[in-house]
């Protein structure tokens, strides 16, 4: 017998543990799992049908479940399949010999143990589960079991399971290949996934860091966790808005009043008919119901006595007074709860006479280089040999900050560095306290437990630990440089083994920072491990460090996007790139593909850093970072 085969493959789905991604175009070990299950399927069927979002057909109503969608797929396979490979698009690990061996169970009538044919050969994974979703049906017999579903109850959201009955199916235990794939760490044990995922899959790894209450300049870079509220009025006073008069009752008006500064105390009333010299920013005097600048008035001082005030034409529905709440009012939302606290939010609670908001975050970092060749960067020549001065840990507290981790103190706003002028010493990479660890298993367990001071050395002179003492926080991340790779002197890995960390991400498919890690370590810290050359560490603190602040503040951070010129010239398949990218004189940005990785010569003069994802065409948009 050699009935025809068709298949329907199953591609929706939610994804709900996923956090909603497109499961099917998700990439495991390189290759997206529908890639995986179609070509499986196509090397055993003649017609494949495909059922989901894109897919050649989709369920009624989308998202209706699996056996609304396999009746969907089987109402559009061509009539001359007889056995259908029914399947799901979430088999990473699914083969063709696997789906082979289920078609041969159910051609063989002897599988059933007598003459009658199964109706279906359902897979058994490695753990002796049924996959439902892994089958070879008889399509009669399907069509029959879908009917009879559809009678009883209907299609829509029905467990699989519902169309399988024991009397007549015969299983067949296929093992490791019918893996399904429900969660990032199950995607993550398989290799680095792609950058575009590490968002999501960093999501899914950390626990959001608990709310704090804040003082507003303290909490620059946290996310809000309730609205944030007005708690005085905008202004709180009535104050003059220019330098001018203020002007007591109807005009013209004598000048008798004394001048009114900002920060005089509550000032005496006005008589009617009176003006008085006001500055701006002081209070208005009761009795005076309005401000003119000195721009729209006269003042005539020729002989009279006191000098008479007169407004002039232009000065008609002017007011300079700026009332109480003009602004906003007490009570008035400035922001909701979800929002990132920036400098300019920050200052606005303080007008708003806030002492403390509620927030997750701001994330504080420690940096810790690694490896026994680096020495402190001020280290004099000549060098000895083997030895190289660390060209990184001094300014990554500039990219973390960039990224959004907490700032020291007074580095907030930053808007004079932003314009170009000399940042306070230190500040190059100020955000960040550094240390170093030297490599050895002992110096890396120590870092690794929190052991106060133990682990690292050097820098400034500044112990690692997670619980520190002495009113100091302790670091929410520990931000290392190097030891990410796999050799004789990377003492990471085998660290956080020993120590029972969670490992949440296992490298990304990215040039440079492919080997970057992130973990849990077992007091709750977090571990972002930046591959040791120092371009790919740049890169992995602005791109995976961004969405570290992401997840653990819960912060929602619109992308950048934006077209380049040449992009298919410097995208490759298969892994994501991070490119510098430089002004291109005609508005638009131009990236370099050239990149060394072991100094950051070749990202100087590009404020930006590109994401280009794996395999991008000439057109696609491009996510550009603010790197410094
Ligand atoms: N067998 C393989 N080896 C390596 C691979 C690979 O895929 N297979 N990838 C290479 C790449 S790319 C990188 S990046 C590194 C990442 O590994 P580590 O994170 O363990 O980095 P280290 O070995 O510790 O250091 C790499 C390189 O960077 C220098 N370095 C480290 N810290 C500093 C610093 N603070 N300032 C200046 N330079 C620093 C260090 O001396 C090394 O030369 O692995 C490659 N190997
Ligand atoms: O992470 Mo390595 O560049 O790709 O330097």
């Amino acid at each position: 017998m050699t009935d025809a085969v068709g298949a329907i493959v199953l591609t929706g789905g939610r994804g709900s543990r996923l956090g909603g991604a497109d499961k099917a175009r998700i990439a495991v070990a390189g290759r997206p799992m529908l890639d995986t299950v179609v070509g499986a399927a196509a090397a055993v069927a003649d017609s494949v049908v495909t059922v989901g979002p894109g897919g050649d057909t989709r369920e009624d109503p989308p998202f209706s479940g699996p056996v609304a969608g396999i009746a969907a797929g089987l109402s559009v396979l061509p009539g001359s399949a007889d056995l259908v490979v029914v399947v799901a698009c979430d088999l990473p690990d699914l083969d063709a010999d696997t789906l082979r061996s289920l078609v041969a169970a159910l051609r063989l009538p002897a599988a059933f143990g007598s003459d009658r044919r199964p109706t279906a050969a359902l897979a058994v994974d490695a753990d002796g589960r049924d996959q439902y979703l892994l089958a070879v049906w008889d399509r009669r017999a399907l069509a029959t079991r879908l009917d009879a579903v559809q009678r009883s109850g209907g299609a829509g959201g029905r467990p699989v399971r519902a169309l399988y009955d024991d009397e007549v199916l015969t299983r067949v235990t296929v093992g490791a290949p019918a893996r399904d794939v429900d969660t990032w760490a199950e995607v993550v044990s398989s290799g680095p996934v792609a950058l575009a995922h590490v968002g999501a899959v960093l999501r899914a790894g950390l626990a959001p860091l608990p709310p704090t209450v804040r003082a507003p300049l303290d909490a620059v870079g946290a996310v809000l966790t309730a609205p944030l509220v007005a708690a005085d009025p905008m202004p709180r006073e009535p104050v003059s808005a220019m330098d001018g008069y203020a002007l007591a009752g109807p005009g013209p008006w004598r000048l008798t009043g004394t001048a009114l500064r900002a920060g005089d105390g509550s000032p005496g009333s006005m008589a009617t008919g009176t003006a008085a010299p006001i500055a701006t920013g002081a209070l208005v005097p009761p009795g005076s119901g309005r401000v003119l600048r000195h721009e729209l008035v006269q003042v005539a001082r020729d002989g009279s006595d006191p000098a008479v005030v007169t407004a002039l034409p232009e000065a008609a529905g002017v007011d300079d007074l700026r009332p109480v709440g003009e602004d906003w009012p007490a009570g008035h939302e400035l922001a909701p709860a979800g929002v990132t606290l920036d400098p300019a939010l920050a200052s606005a609670a303080l007008s708003a006479g806030l002492a403390s908001v509620s927030v997750r975050g701001p994330v504080r970092s420690v940096v810790v280089t690694t490896g026994d060749e680096v020495l402190p960067a001020d280290s004099p020549s000549p060098l000895p040999p083997g030895r190289i001065r660390d060209t990184v840990g001094p300014l990554l507290g500039g990219v973390l900050a960039r990224a959004g981790f907490a700032t020291r103190a007074g580095t907030i706003g930053g808007v004079l560095a932003r314009a170009g002028f000399a940042t306070g010493a230190g500040t190059i990479g100020g955000a960040a306290r550094t240390s170093h660890c030297s490599d050895t298993a002992d110096a890396m367990d120590a870092l690794i437990s929190g052991s106060p001071g133990a682990g690292a050395e050097g820098g400034t002179g500044v112990g690692v630990g997670g619980r520190a003492g002495g009113g100091e926080q302790a670091e929410d991340v520990i931000v290392l440089i190097g030891a990410t790779g796999r050799g004789v002197a990377d003492h990471l890995r085998p660290a956080l083994r020993r120590a029972g960390a969670t490992i949440v991400l296992d490298g990304a498919r990215v040039r440079p920072g492919g080997s970057q890690l992130v973990a849990v370590l077992p007091d709750g810290r977090v571990l972002l491990g930046l591959p040791g050359n120092p371009l790919a560490a740049v890169c992995a603190a602005a791109t995976t460090g961004r969405a570290l602040v992401d997840a653990l503040t819960g912060r929602e951070r619109p992308a950048v996007l934006a077209r380049v010129t040449g992009l298919d010239r410097v995208a490759a398949p298969g892994r994501a790139r991070v490119l510098p990218a430089r002004p291109d004189g005609t508005g638009g940005w131009t990236l370099s593909g050239r990149v060394r990785t072991a100094h950051l010569a070749d990202l100087a003069g590009a404020p930006l850093l590109a994401v280009v994802p794996e395999g991008a065409g000439a057109d696609d948009p491009v996510e550009l970072i603010e790197w410094m």
